[in-house]
């Protein structure tokens, strides 16, 4: 059994937002890890609407702090998401069981976090005059790069979606 891959929000604000991502998640057997306070309530019908009818197939945790992760999950690799980030997505090996960490809408991650881990950080490349992808889409663009590198085999495990190497 492989190992699942995990989202890290912290603080997500916009419900419609996180329900996206975690339809994302219902769709992949990604764990979704979402770090309080959060801007919306866990009944909210936006978040709701958006994660539609796969709320049952999505194993959410939540946390009160991010050092509360880091802790929990020590050992795994951690990659940070920001717009400032050094290098690509791309240049990144992913490895089952890596937390993918993702920052607030209106603020990204907070600077001492990505102070402290400069080098695990990356961005998802963009014109100069933008500021930053929706947080949804950028969890969808770092989600599938990291399972096709690993052939999506965790899809094949999970059920009868198909690896890239079976059409
Ligand atoms: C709307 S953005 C936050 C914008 C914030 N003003 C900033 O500069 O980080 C929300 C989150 O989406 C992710 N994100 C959005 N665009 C990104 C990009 N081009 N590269 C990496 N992460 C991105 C980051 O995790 C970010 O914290």
């Amino acid at each position: 059994m492989l190992k699942p891959l995990h989202i890290v929000l912290i603080e997500p604000e916009i419900p419609g937002n996180t329900g996206n991502i975690a339809r994302l998640c219902a769709g992949t057997g990604i764990e979704l890890h979402l770090v309080r306070p959060l801007g919306f309530s866990t009944d909210d019908k936006h978040l709701k609407r958006a994660g539609l009818d796969y709320w049952p197939l999505v194993k959410v945790h939540y946390h009160d702090n991010f050092a509360e992760v880091q802790e929990r999950y020590a050992g795994h690799n951690f990659y940070y998401l920001s717009t400032k980030a050094p290098r690509s997505y791309t240049e990144v090996h992913y490895t089952m069981d890596d937390m993918l960490v993702f920052g607030k809408e209106s603020a990204g991650i907070p600077e001492p976090i990505l102070k402290a881990n400069w080098e695990h950080c990356v961005r998802i490349p963009m014109i100069p005059e933008a500021r930053s992808l929706n947080l949804s889409n950028s969890v969808a663009v770092v989600a599938y790069e990291a399972m096709r590198q690993m052939d999506f085999q965790n899809l094949a495990e999970a059920g009868p979606g198909l690896r890239m190497d079976q059409h």
